[in-house]
């Protein structure tokens, strides 16, 4: 049996990327909102865009800390941000569902993403997604890892020097694969179920983008900053 061991510049970086990942989360009154405001779809819909608005906030601010980032090529930096954006913030609401939020959050949050206008074909593999993260109960360092490693994915579009990324990415992919035998010594196939959800993301993209067109066919309207991340507009 292979005895893993985590060196001490593995422990380094995994500080700083789950410390990353602790300090930057939505503000609570923006999470909050969840169970005060009304319940129709409008107001739905404006929610959801205010907690997606927070949470690409958080994303560029999380990305800005992944050693190694800030030194890629401007443009290619851009790329790996637009190109992750959904999958990563559909990962950290997967999260969400899946860490049981207090006092029954869970329920009207879902209430609220199931009544903003999203139509069913949709609701359907975002709910298995969030139900597929929610059974693996990962740990917070694993979260962080699998969230900066979707962030790091060489070949999103018009990234120009895909091996730079490669040689960021690798580091974190070697780093969970430890984590992962160290954490769920019984599950063996942990890591390659973790992987497995990555490929499950990319499917996300296709739908997400099918739900922006139908926002946007029935005058639905973004913040600038969606607009940007997500090229509509
Ligand atoms: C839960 C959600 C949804 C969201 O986006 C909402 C959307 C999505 C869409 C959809 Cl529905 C599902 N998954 C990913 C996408 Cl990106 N697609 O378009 C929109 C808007 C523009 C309508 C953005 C962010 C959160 C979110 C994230 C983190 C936390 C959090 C914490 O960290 O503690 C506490 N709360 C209440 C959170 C809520």
């Amino acid at each position: 049996k292979e005895k893993v061991e985590i060196t001490k510049e593995q422990q380094a970086l995994m500080k700083v990327i789950a410390d990353a990942y602790n300090r930057h989360q939505i503000p609570q009154d923006v999470a909050k909102k969840l169970l005060q405001d009304q319940y129709s779809a409008e107001e739905n819909f404006l929610l959801l865009t205010e907690m997606a608005t927070s949470q690409v906030q958080v994303l560029v601010e999380f990305t800005k800390n992944i050693p190694g980032f800030l030194s890629l090529n401007h443009e290619d930096q851009i790329a790996l941000l637009k190109g992750s954006a959904v999958e990563a913030m559909f990962l950290r609401s997967a999260q969400v569902f899946s860490k049981k939020m207090p006092n029954g959050h869970n329920e009207v949050l879902e209430d609220r993403i199931r009544r903003s206008g999203i139509s069913e074909e949709f609701m359907t593999p975002m709910f298995n997604f969030y139900k597929s993260i929610g059974v693996l109960h990962m740990v917070q360092e694993e979260q962080a890892l699998l969230t900066a490693i979707t962030i790091l994915t060489p070949d999103r579009p018009y990234v120009k020097d895909q091996q730079a990324v490669e040689r960021l990415q690798e580091p974190m992919l070697d780093l969970l694969r430890k984590l992962c035998v160290l954490q769920h010594p019984q599950k063996p196939q942990y890591f390659a179920c973790l992987l497995g959800r990555l490929t499950e993301l990319r499917t996300l993209n296709y739908y997400h983008a099918e739900m922006l067109t139908s926002w946007r066919m029935n005058d639905h309207k973004f913040t600038p900053l969606l607009c940007e991340i997500w090229d509509v507009e």
